[in-house]
């Protein structure tokens, strides 16, 4: 009998893009995939269109840590996903379920652990997010990407495998990245990404920014669904809301990089060693995560660090131009840095796990 893979995780891009590393490896074998996700969330658009992977929705409710009037609905939102997955797992009877975390994944894990499937979780952050935290006691074990995550994980479980980067991110081409935006070989290209979700602030600062950042770069801006400025046609500017397929191309043609400091965004940065001016989410807007991340990487000379509340445009055309000046030293720490080739490790583990159950 074919060998079978449940996948959850949702509610950011950075929630979903592990999967679908994962994804292929497991078709490429034999494996029968299917994917738990919520029914609107952002995992439904990225899953969807992929060829036989059957995607199930469920119910979900957002876990907050503020008070908000959809507090009250969401326990039994949550409990109707609790029920919907315990009984989509006792039908579909898979011989493991993978985690990336995000609200989608709690009901996702309870209801395999009621029908005793194993579960694998991936935990992208230093500290794990309210989903992970939950969900870990019932997994078999939490891969992580940051060495200094395993303290936050506990019992043994944790196994440090470093980052989890899909394959199609390194086969870009620079020209076809040009041709895209109009840009030309001659000119360095300044990628601002503001993570998955965009990122107003960012989107302010570099649009104000621009007449001196088109002065020294071409600029590509991947500024989030809703935020494209159509009146704004300057030579040597190309704005996306979000691109998916063409970006192993972008990616190759840039040379730096500005971005939130989520964990999947800057390693897959640091796999291309492309140095980065990282700009975290305040302890407000996240959970300080993005701030520990950047700091991390700030720390192994990897990035500049400029935290949201200096940030403007004057701030921010200072540090791009002190990491544009030392551009091969970034690119130097990084080449010997962190492991960011986690692929193959995780599948061999997930194999094995459902293997000996
Ligand atoms: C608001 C929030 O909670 N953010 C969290 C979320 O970030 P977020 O969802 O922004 O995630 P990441 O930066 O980790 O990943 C974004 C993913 O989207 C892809 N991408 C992005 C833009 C685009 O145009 N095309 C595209 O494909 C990137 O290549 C990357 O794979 O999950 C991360 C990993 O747990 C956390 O570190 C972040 O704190």
């Amino acid at each position: 009998m074919k060998k079978k893979i449940m996948f959850t995780g949702g509610g950011s891009a950075g929630h979903v893009t592990v999967n679908l590393a994962l994804i292929p490896l497991f078709r490429q074998e034999g494996w029968a995939v299917e994917y738990i996700g919520s029914v609107n969330g952002i995992e439904r658009e990225l899953v969807s269109p992929l060829p036989d992977v059957a995607y199930f929705p469920i119910s979900t409710g957002k876990l907050r840590r503020y008070l908000d009037w959809q507090n009250a609905k969401d326990p039994f939102r949550i409990a109707k996903g609790v029920y919907q997955a315990y009984r989509l797992i006792r039908r579909r009877k898979p011989d493991i379920v993978f985690s990336k975390g995000g609200f989608v994944s709690v009901p996702v894990v309870i209801g395999a652990w009621l029908n005793r499937v194993p579960v694998i979780i991936h935990e992208s952050d230093i500290t794990p997010g309210l989903a992970n935290r939950i969900a870990i006691p019932m997994a078999e074990a939490v891969c992580t990407t940051f060495p200094e995550a395993a303290a936050h994980i506990g019992k043994g479980k944790g196994r440090h495998v470093g980052a989890v980067i899909r394959n199609e991110l390194k086969q870009g081409s620079a020209a076809a990245g040009r041709k895209l935006c109009g840009f030309t070989p001659q000119r360095p290209v300044l990628l601002v990404m503001g993570g998955s979700l965009g990122a107003q602030s960012i989107n302010r600062a570099v649009r104000q920014a621009l007449p001196e950042l088109t002065e020294a770069f071409q600029v590509v801006h991947l500024c989030g669904k809703g935020q494209l400025d159509p009146a704004l046609t300057v030579p040597g500017y190309c704005q996306f809301e979000y691109i998916r397929d063409e970006l192993p191309d972008v990616l190759a043609m840039s040379d730096l990089v500005i971005t939130r400091a989520g964990s999947n965004s800057i390693f897959e940065f640091l796999s291309l060693r492309k140095p980065m001016l990282l700009i975290p989410l305040t302890r407000q807007q996240s959970r300080g995560d993005q701030i520990l991340n950047a700091r991390s990487f700030e720390k192994a000379g990897y990035a500049e660090v400029l935290e949201e509340e200096g940030l403007t445009p004057q701030t921010l055309l200072e540090r791009i131009g002190v990491l544009h000046a030392h551009r091969d030293a970034y690119v130097s720490a990084m080449a010997s840095g962190q492991k960011t080739d986690a692929l193959a490790e995780v599948f061999k583990l997930i194999k094995e796990t459902a293997k000996s159950r």
